[in-house]
């Protein structure tokens, strides 16, 4: 029989030193936190103050030193890079001056006319000693690499409807899905049409074009004989890439880069010449096309192609405007991301390929993105649902003829490729993450925010946009916002600058990454910043793990030279790069383990990092992890991206597909809310009904039902004695409801007392490098376009809202304890008490869970982490790698919940589909096939 009084008075004691415990923690923020606070709220007020009305702002002079210069533009190009958010300008750290040096020849391209002269004689020399059977080895193309495969001709060509001849070297080298690419596009090239080209990440659209642009050349009709001169237009990382496939497929074709890196020796007057009456192909970068725009215009092209041509999906850009003049009768555009943040982007891409499909612009606002978008979330009405469905069908099928879109899951019967699996770990804060990130909220930057007076225009874009920059470098790593508030004469301590257990998030990679070196996989590791990149290198470099770094500094030309050494080079771990620059059409297939470190409020931006490493060409099975600080502003960032995700799914894929989102308020991203009572972080708690994989639910796999019930009730018996004791031990103790606390926090950030105001009067929304369009909902972007002045109504709605949830915290009670309910659960009390029993010691190593609540719970799943005692013989017996290293993280309790990204996207559901549509299809021609042998 159990003592359930025995039981209450233990749990009583513990439940009081827990909170002493708390309380001892609990001195709102550190001097230390208030200070730094306190100093860099003034120097960003000061810098804001300092520019003028209506003046485009560069971030990284604007928020780091000052200084003001043009607006930028959106691209990976010159040195140093301009895509990313911080200046590195005298960052302390020896690991930010350090260059990644390689000493590997480069790719050339064809700009000058000896250097092509001397490429195509070479070509031709292989070429003849292969067929003449004496080949010793030269450079490899296709042509080559058909004849070495046992066939005799080079010049077969395989012919598609209507002449278009395609060489069979290449056509036989296309996946079956890849060859109906090339006859689409042969099809619109007939029709004189735009075209997009929409295929996942890492399926050959390069090889496709490539293949297309190929047979065009071998095929003479048309006013230009085949192939005229054309242009594309890349990022800057990928240029030579594209060069060293078009060398590698169609050697005689002539390929030029118009860059600062390219042979041409300087005169761009005269490659544009030469290029054009060569009928050769010009590779542009997106700054370059702004630089060389007037030149190009001087002439006509056959073909005008952009790569990664999401670039465009601002109409208002000057690239947009830019590329959308050029004279030429062919547009195509490449992306394996056609929509990435809201609809209106969709209208600006089809714009340059297809203009008028979509109408006017303030028309496809109005009568499509709208009611597509508000019929898109959770507590939409039912007639804005199946309106939004409605649109959405529409619009599928106006666009569907002029966009060919392919998902992974679609082709891998065709592909085969490894197995990918794609983890969200929500990481823990470290103590001094937490009291900074506290201590900036009570900051004047975020308090003149949330200020109910003020009004909501364009100054207070650019303090939102720096506010929520800073809580991130708080969340990447203390010291980059430590380092702001740094007097400019006070020493810095080397040893403890940047260390990894000061950040959560590098405790987590820490651990990651000696697993990984011990399971022999290598990483790729993504971050937007060059500082966090600085930081990870450090961290590289104490540790002793060989890597290659590449970010916006490492020259243009150099960029392919260093992925291929990487891909070809196992000694290195790591390949460390900034989100932007390595994050784009780039394979990096020598890697089979990625890390996004920090979320990107755009998520294609993240997707198209991780699908460096899943592409064709992989061999290895993939885990992706995506790093958030738990409950902070990442948090937020990821559940805008979930958003992202589920409105252009809704488009291409299923236009029924439904939101688990709500519209979400400006307010909620300044809070600091790690876990939730039940013990979840926001995210976890939001996608319950998706597969979590914690420890609870983990563990409760391993239940039979009846225990997984009983322990079920147990949590929830639990969780009621411990508010009765956290009731009665906080008789005496004032101050000590997490609840009352947080309430108190938000009233203050909600009612500040009024602070002096910095004359700021500046527009910008490039002030941190992120749009203001990407940090509100959807529904506000396009409500936003519509609508004049509907910034200030939603700063009213947000603080309505905001009014709305104090009330409803208010009117939350606590719950009276069953006590039938007691009675009928004395046994697995019993289970309880050992459990609790067990887990004693590991509890101590723990972090104090942030309520009573969640330190009840903690007894009840503790025992089931020790559960799991891997011994390193055992590992690979009885887990796979992912499991191992999940579980290790989770007992060190760096991580607090893990999501399965597929399933809260709803990929895992469509995955499923595709396999069980494919499965019964093979069967289907299984059961024909028999039945027609049966009559024979
Ligand atoms: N038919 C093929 N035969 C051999 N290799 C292929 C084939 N198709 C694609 N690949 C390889 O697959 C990889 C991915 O191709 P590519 O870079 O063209 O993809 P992508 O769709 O343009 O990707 P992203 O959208 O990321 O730029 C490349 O290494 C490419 O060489």
């Amino acid at each position: 029989m159990v003592d359930i009084n025995k039981y209450l008075e233990m749990q009583l004691e513990l439940a009081k030193k827990q909170i002493e415990r708390k309380n001892s923690q609990k001195e709102d923020v550190s001097t230390k936190s208030k200070s730094a606070a306190d100093y860099i709220s003034q120097k960003q007020a000061k810098t804001l103050s300092k520019f003028p009305h209506n003046q485009k702002v560069d971030v990284k002079t604007t928020v780091t030193s000052g200084t003001s210069t043009e607006g930028h533009l959106d691209d990976t190009d010159f040195v140093p890079s301009d895509e990313e958010d911080e200046s590195i300008h005298n960052f302390p750290l020896t690991a930010c001056s350090s260059r990644t040096k390689q000493n590997i020849n480069r790719i050339v391209d064809d700009g000058d006319i000896k250097q092509y002269n001397l490429r195509v004689e070479v070509w031709r020399e292989g070429l003849n000693t292969v067929k003449s059977g004496t080949y010793e080895g030269c450079t490899l193309t296709a042509d080559i690499q058909y004849i070495l495969d046992g066939n005799k001709d080079n010049e077969e060509m395989h012919e598609l409807q209507n002449g278009l001849l395609v060489p069979k070297y290449i056509w036989k080298q296309l996946y079956k899905f890849q060859r109906t690419g090339v006859k689409w596009l042969w099809e619109l090239h007939q029709v004189e049409s735009g075209g997009l080209l929409g295929d996942e990440m890492g399926l050959g659209k390069t090889i496709q074009v490539i293949a297309f642009l190929t047979a065009l050349s071998k095929t003479n009709l048309g006013s230009w004989g085949g192939l005229g001169p054309s242009i594309i237009i890349t990022p800057a990382t990928v240029i030579y890439q594209w060069v060293s496939h078009f060398h590698y497929w169609c050697p005689l074709l002539r390929v030029a880069v118009l860059h600062h890196t390219g042979s041409h020796a300087g005169n761009h007057h005269k490659l544009l010449r030469d290029i054009h009456s060569a009928h050769g192909i010009l590779l542009v970068t997106y700054a370059g096309i702004v630089k060389y725009h007037k030149e190009l215009n001087a002439y006509s092209w056959h073909y005008l192609i952009l790569d990664e041509g999401h670039k465009i999906r601002n109409p208002d850009t000057q690239v947009s405007k830019i590329v959308k003049k050029i004279q030429t009768p062919h547009r195509l555009l490449i992306t394996g991301s056609p929509m990435q943040n809201s609809l209106q982007e969709l209208w600006s891409l089809f714009d340059f390929m297809r203009p008028g499909l979509l109408g006017t612009y303030n028309a496809f606002i109005e009568h499509f993105a709208v009611p597509i978008t508000q019929g898109g979330y959770a507590n939409a009405t039912e007639i804005q649902e199946a309106t939004a469905m409605e649109i959405a069908i529409a619009l599928k099928n106006m666009i569907t003829p002029y966009m060919l879109r392919r998902t992974k899951a679609e082709v891998q019967g065709h592909i085969k490729l490894p197995e990918k699996n794609e983890q969200v770990l929500f990481c823990s804060l470290t103590q001094e993450q937490r009291d900074l990130y506290m201590g900036y909220l009570m900051s004047s930057t975020v308090r003149s925010i949330l200020d109910k007076e003020n009004k909501f225009g364009n100054p207070l874009r650019a303090r939102l946009l720096v506010a929520l920059s800073t809580l991130r470098k708080i969340c990447n790593h203390p010291d980059i916002y430590l380092y702001e508030a740094q007097e400019d004469e006070e020493q810095i301590d080397e040893e403890i600058f940047g260390h990894w257990k000061r950040s959560g998030k590098m405790t987590v990679v820490n651990s990651l990454l000696k697993i990984w070196k011990k399971q022999g996989h290598r990483a790729l590791i993504f971050s937007q910043s060059r500082v966090m990149l600085c930081l990870l290198e450090q961290y590289l470099q104490n540790q002793g793990f060989k890597y290659l770094k590449m970010d916006g500094t490492v020259n243009v030309g150099q960029r392919q030279n260093l992925i291929k050494t990487f891909n070809d080079n196992t000694d290195y771990l790591v390949f460390l790069s900034t989100t932007r620059v390595g994050g784009l059409g780039v394979n990096l297939t020598g890697a089979d383990r990625v890390i996004i470190y920090d979320p990107d409020w755009n998520p294609a931006t993240d997707d198209q990092a991780k699908e460096r490493a899943w592409r064709i060409g992989q061999s290895r099975n993939v885990t992706v992890y995506r790093l958030l600080s738990a409950g902070t502003i990442e948090e937020k960032i990821y559940q805008r991206q979930i958003f992202k995700h589920f409105l252009s799914n809704k488009i291409f894929v299923d236009p029924n597909q439904k939101n688990f989102l709500t519209t979400s308020t400006l307010q909620g991203l300044f809070t600091l809310e790690e876990l939730n009572r039940d013990g979840d972080t926001e995210t976890a708690s939001i996608f319950k009904h998706t597969k979590i994989i914690n420890k609870t639910n983990k563990d409760d796999n391993d239940l039979d039902i009846s225990s997984k019930t009983k322990l079920e009730a147990m949590k929830r018996l639990a969780k009621e004695i411990s508010k009765k004791i956290s009731k009665e031990s906080m008789k005496g103790t004032q101050e000590s409801d997490p609840r009352e606390e947080y309430k108190k926090k938000r009233e203050q950030l909600l009612c500040p007392p009024k602070v002096e105001e910095p004359d700021i009067n500046l527009v910008d929304d490039k002030i941190t490098n992120v749009a203001f369009e990407d940090v509100l909902s959807e529904l506000d972007i396009v409500k936003m376009h519509a609508k004049k002045d509907y910034e200030e109504q939603l700063l009213k709605s947000v603080l309505e809202d905001s009014e709305q949830d104090i009330k409803e915290v208010d009117e939350e009670k606590p719950t009276n304890i069953d006590n039938s309910q007691l009675e009928t659960n004395e046994s697995t009390v019993k289970d309880i008490k050992q459990r609790h029993k067990k887990s004693h010691k590991i509890k101590r190593k723990r972090r104090l869970s942030s309520s009573i609540d969640d330190g009840l719970k903690n007894l009840v799943t503790v025992k089931k982490v020790k559960k799991k005692d891997y011994s390193k013989n055992e590992v690979k017996k009885q887990t796979n790698d992912d499991d191992y290293v999940l579980n290790k993280l989770f007992a060190k309790a760096a991580v607090k919940n893990a999501l399965q990204h597929d399933v809260v996207v709803g990929l895992a559901e469509r995955e499923k589909k595709h396999r069980l549509k494919e499965e019964a299809a093979k069967r289907a021609r299984n059961a024909v096939r028999a039945v027609k042998f049966s009559s024979k």
